[in-house]
């Protein structure tokens, strides 16, 4: 990865009327990273990506995108790849149409053989976008963010409604686009995607940003946790915990290596089973969860 600014976003403000939708929002997404814009409903990221992507004009506040303007279509749109939450495939038109038609639109060049082969679409190439499964619409949107290798892509929400298989597989295409030097923005609402797969995040609520950074700077700030059932009666704990409703204690911990040792070892001394024993780092939900609680 260079430090090199593919997207530039400074003071970014876009109002609906009276109503401050994105409020003095700076973010920056470097060469060959993958950013999550995440939040809360209504947070502002569509108002915020429509504005990366050229559809939206900044209230105030300036976007560059490849050191332009990405209002200046003819500059950035074939260089970059976008996967809308509904793309507005004509119904009627088969697979391999739609995608040579909206392929040919980039103004990049590619195989459609190739793109339906990427997506798992080949043996769907000669049937009607009307026909088409959820899933397998979803993967055509896929197909159109991909055509030509963009430099930059976006995807919004790219997994929603497709299987386990599918998911699985759109991973590893954007591995490969990452291998080949594309950067990628992505927005979803699955944040175990996101924790795996991000480089960067930026947390966004109510217009701004709640928080920016890393995983592992989003999470540090929360304990990590240990969950488990006792026999009664049980033995005085060895670390400070409380009970939850359904009776596990719950152990709250900067130091989990050191305090699961200690529960370990304090259950094997005491010939104790520890049932239901889960234990883990922080995760994205739980940042989440406490957007607003802070
Ligand atoms: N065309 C519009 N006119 C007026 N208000 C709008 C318009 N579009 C969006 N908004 C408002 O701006 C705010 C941000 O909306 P936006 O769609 O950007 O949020 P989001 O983070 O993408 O939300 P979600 O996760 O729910 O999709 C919301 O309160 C929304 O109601």
């Amino acid at each position: 990865m260079t430090s090199t600014a593919v997207i530039d976003v400074e003071h970014l403000h876009l109002s609906y009327g009276d109503f401050h939708a994105v409020r003095d929002l700076s973010f920056q997404v470097r060469q060959g990273e993958l950013y999550a814009l995440l939040g809360t409903n209504g947070a502002g990221k569509t108002s915020t990506l429509e504005t990366v992507e050229g559809h939206r004009a900044a209230t105030s506040g300036t976007v560059r995108v490849f050191g332009q303007s990405p209002r200046d279509r003819r500059a950035v749109r074939s260089r970059m790849g976008i996967m809308l939450q509904e793309s507005g495939f004509s119904p009627d038109l088969t697979v391999k149409e739609s995608v040579g038609l909206i392929g040919g639109l980039t103004g990049r060049t590619d195989r459609v053989d190739r793109v339906l082969h990427i997506v798992d679409l080949t043996r769907k190439a000669g049937t009607r976008v009307s026909q088409l499964s959820g899933g397998e619409k979803r993967r055509l949107d896929f197909a159109t963010a991909v055509y030509g290798t963009p430099e930059l892509v976006f995807l919004d929400e790219p997994t929603t409604g497709l299987d386990i298989q599918s998911r699985d597989d759109l991973w590893a295409t954007v591995g490969r686009l990452r291998e080949a030097g594309s950067t990628i923005v992505l927005t979803t609402h699955y944040l175990e995607e996101a924790q795996q797969h991000a480089d960067r995040i930026g947390l966004m609520h109510q217009g701004t940003f709640h928080r920016e950074g890393t995983v592992a700077e989003l999470t540090r700030t929360l304990p990590a946790v240990i969950r488990f059932g006792l026999p009664t009666p049980a033995p005085a704990l060895p670390v400070q915990a409380t009970r939850e409703a359904d009776g596990r204690f719950l152990v709250e911990t900067f130091s989990l290596q050191k305090d699961l040792h200690v529960v370990l070892r304090w259950a094997r001394d005491n010939g104790l089973e520890l049932r239901d024993l889960e234990a883990g780092p922080t995760r994205l939900d739980d940042v989440f969860r406490a957007i607003g609680t802070e």
